[in-house]
């Protein structure tokens, strides 16, 4: 690619892949936040970096976007190394969301939003259009939000501006540091969601820090335990971290209850069993074939029966019952202290 390539997102090119080949960051003191860390993130992926407070998930974010510079390794996004690009430069074209937003608390959202493309010396009413599109994008009115200031939206709604402006420049790359955690869990679970679908039109290549291990399960395509110095445990697609940490210490942070995480991550269509075409409910609670097995069993729970039906467009498609979600493959293999010294 050309060496304008990553400035340049263009209409067929909307992610890009980031290669950390073995990052590294020693303070002067001396202190190691990230002795030797590499990874992988393909094009439209979103990988979630998570570990114990301080072995250096925002530090590697951080080297991502230049903020904070390596003193060891190279990172490539689309193959080009970053440390050859002007950083504040580079920083216009790679998305980061933060904890608490960062808001300017002077400025309407409409302009909030249209920070970086001003920067980008696009014209106001491309701008506004822009800043317009990502509201509705995000879930909210432009009509009744775009001129409103930052103290006048709820904790989540200020939230999915920060998620706005940071994909005012069509950036190939999205940095979120802790992005959900500031929200009640309520408004957390149902703004993870709407992310998810906002996710699945734009397919930016996303690198997402958490403590939350829900959180993680539920986001990531791939999940990157680390331990302190950036010390990368397992790298995997969250079904596998939950069925096969492939260490104690994984298996410790992944939870004792992972086997419930996984349901969430295991697609209830393959455990369905036909159902009669036009079959009545009969009382049975009701699932959409899309959801999981999770789902399935919150909705068993909830109305206490044995059996649920799921539906597509309205229409019954299958059943599943009790004992069939505890058919998903026994593949709960934690290593023992014994099994991992042993080897
Ligand atoms: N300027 C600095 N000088 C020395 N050490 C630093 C400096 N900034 C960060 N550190 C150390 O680097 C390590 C990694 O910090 P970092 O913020 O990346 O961790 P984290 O995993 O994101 O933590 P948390 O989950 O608590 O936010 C920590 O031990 C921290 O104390």
């Amino acid at each position: 690619m050309d060496a304008t390539a990553i400035n340049e997102p263009g209409p067929a090119r909307s992610a890009a892949s980031i290669t950390l080949e073995n990052i590294g960051k020693t303070y002067p003191d001396g202190t190691v936040a990230v002795g030797d860390f590499s990874l992988e993130v393909g094009a439209g992926d979103l990988a979630v970096l998570i570990g114990p407070s301080g072995c250096g998930k925002s530090t590697i974010l951080r080297m991502i976007n230049r903020l904070i510079e390596p003193t060891s390794g190279r990172i490539l996004i689309d193959g080009q190394n970053i440390l050859d690009r002007n950083p504040v430069e580079l920083r216009r074209h790679i998305g980061y969301v933060i904890q608490n937003v960062g808001l300017f608390p002077h400025q309407n959202i409409r302009t909030n939003i249209g920070t970086v493309p001003r920067l980008l010396g696009w014209d106001k009413k491309k701008i506004n259009e822009r800043a317009d599109e990502l509201l509705e994008l995000v879930g909210l009115d432009p009509s009744r939000y775009a001129k409103r200031y930052p103290h006048e939206l709820s904790g989540g709604q200020r939230q999915r501006v920060g998620v706005a402006r940071a994909l005012a420049a069509d950036p190939l790359v999205l940095l979120m540091d802790e992005p959900f955690s500031a929200v009640d869990p309520i408004a957390r679970g149902r703004l993870q969601e709407e992310f998810l679908k906002l996710q699945a039109t734009v397919r930016k290549t996303i690198v997402l820090v958490t403590h939350d291990i829900d959180e993680a399960v539920r986001l990531g395509d791939r999940i990157a335990v680390l331990a302190e110095g950036g010390r990368l445990l397992q790298y995997a697609p969250p079904a596998e971290l939950l069925s096969r940490p492939d260490s104690v210490a994984v298996g410790d942070f992944v939870g004792a209850d992972r086997g419930i995480r996984r349901l969430a991550v295991t697609p209830l269509r393959p455990a369905l069993r036909p159902v009669e075409e036009g079959a009545a409910t009969d009382g049975r609670p009701v699932v959409e074939a899309d959801g999981t097995l999770y789902d399935a069993l919150a909705a068993m729970l909830a109305a206490d029966a044995t059996e649920v039906l799921a539906v597509e467009d309205g229409r019954p498609v299958g059943l599943v019952s009790r004992a069939a979600l505890f058919d998903v493959p026994k593949a709960f293999d934690v290593p023992t202290n014994e099994a991992e010294a042993a080897v």
